[in-house]
């Protein structure tokens, strides 16, 4: 191992044209990392806190760069991690900012894998690693924080889950993609896309559900192998704290776990995230119990990639799945935690990008490095193909 030697921070663009951080990490012996922050917009309440991008770098460069040039270890990902907690001096990195902590996390990590002349995915899985490539879960259809007027539910997702390779899966999902846009022009509905390039036209969900389950089918015939459909309902943005309101309707939480439940038998749901409000516990559990064992119930907003939520989660029975995203926790070391602690309990962990992206390819590796059986990083758009193309690479050169 060699010690950083240089951390270096900026402002980038992200996908919506905010300012996001990258850093850059060089070692003594010339390793480099670079990576990128992403940001959500329909972040969780309890997630790690994003600064302004020029905040959370001047805050870094005071706090966090001292302590690690020159004093901490590339490819010791845990100090490095450490090191960044005790920079920041709070829970939820309001000191220094979760985007500029995982940005410097993973370009750690980067720097460590060059060390090497290792792929970043061998260095985080270790030499024995498991051989199981990601599914990809692409989001087709969306609305919610993603898109003015269109859907309530914020992604209608395709599960290729009987694809023989991601790369039959990254492809079928761009297929999907693409009989969506066919069948919304057979209907004369015009359609925009959203911040994560799934189409946003002005259709209700059960128009989305009947479109997407044509598109499913139709790509399913062409290609002979199984696709399934998700959802992100990320229904704590549709919650008052009484009712879950839709455009056309409201409903109570009891209402909602029988409406989800419905759903999930009419459509057999693949994957079902956040279908009830990040503080219900209980709801969460009595859905997870309601539906067949093949659906996955996903906790985004209900752990926030957060080994104490996810936990309490455990105890309740409270889903069966947790989405794992970097920034809502602020480093790599934190994510892996989380998802050691979800396979340890029987839940399946998808790795997942945020709606606010830029081309790092991080969470590709991670994926395939903690052998996570689902991946959600979109279906088409440059920010979102950089993640499946670098799949498809990983999968090509493993
Ligand atoms: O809710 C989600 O799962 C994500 C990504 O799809 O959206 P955001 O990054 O806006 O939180
Ligand atoms: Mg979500």
């Amino acid at each position: 191992m060699t010690l950083i030697t240089e951390v270096r921070l900026r402002e980038i663009l992200d996908s919506r044209g905010n300012p996001t951080v990258e850093a850059e990490v060089r070692t003594e012996s010339g390793g480099f990392g670079r990576a990128a922050a992403p940001s959500g917009a329909s972040t969780g309440e309890y997630e790690a806190v994003e600064l302004p991008a020029e905040e959370a770098i001047a805050n870094a460069r005071e706090r966090a760069v001292p302590r690690i040039e020159g004093q901490v270890y590339a490819g010791d990902q845990r100090t490095v991690d450490r090191t960044l907690h005790g920079a920041d001096g709070t829970d939820d990195f309001s000191g220094i900012g979760a985007n500029v902590a995982v940005a410097v996390s993973m370009a750690a990590a980067k720097a460590g894998a060059d060390m090497l002349g290792a792929p970043l995915y061998q260095h985080l899985g270790g030499a024995f690693r498991g051989d199981g490539f990601p599914t990809p879960l692409g989001n087709v259809v969306g609305g919610g924080e993603h898109a003015a007027d269109a859907t309530d539910i914020q992604e209608f997702l395709a599960a290729p889950v009987g694809a023989p390779s991601v790369t039959d899966a990254v492809f079928a999902n761009a297929a999907v993609h693409e009989a969506v846009a066919d069948l919304l022009a057979e209907r004369d509905i015009p359609a925009a896309k959203g911040d994560e390039g799934a189409w946003a036209p002005s259709i209700t969900d059960e128009e989305a559900f009947a479109i997407v389950s044509a598109a499913i089918e139709s790509v399913e015939d062409e290609v002979g192998f199984e696709i399934r459909m998700g959802l992100d309902v990320a229904a704590s943005e549709l919650f008052d704290g009484e009712q879950y309101v839709y455009a056309d309707t409201t409903r109570t939480p009891d209402e909602q776990i029988e409406h989800i439940a419905g759903l999930a038998s009419d459509y057999d749901l693949a994957y079902i995230e956040d279908p009830l409000d990040e503080d219900d516990y209980e709801g969460f559990a009595e859905l997870t119990d309601r539906v067949s064992d093949e659906t996955l119930v996903c906790g985004d907003d209900l752990f926030v990639t957060n080994t104490e939520r996810l936990a309490a989660g455990i105890e309740a029975g409270a889903a069966n799945s947790i989405l794992v995203k970097p920034n809502q926790i602020g480093t790599l070391s934190d994510a892996f935690d989380a998802i050691e602690l979800a396979r340890e309990n029987g839940y399946d962990a998808v790795v997942s990008h945020r709606s606010g992206e830029t081309e790092d390819t991080t969470i590709a590796h991670l994926a395939v490095a903690t052998d996570a059986p689902f991946i959600k990083t979109g279906a088409v758009g440059g920010e979102r193909t950089a993640k499946l193309n670098e799949l498809i690479r990983i999968e090509a050169n493993a």
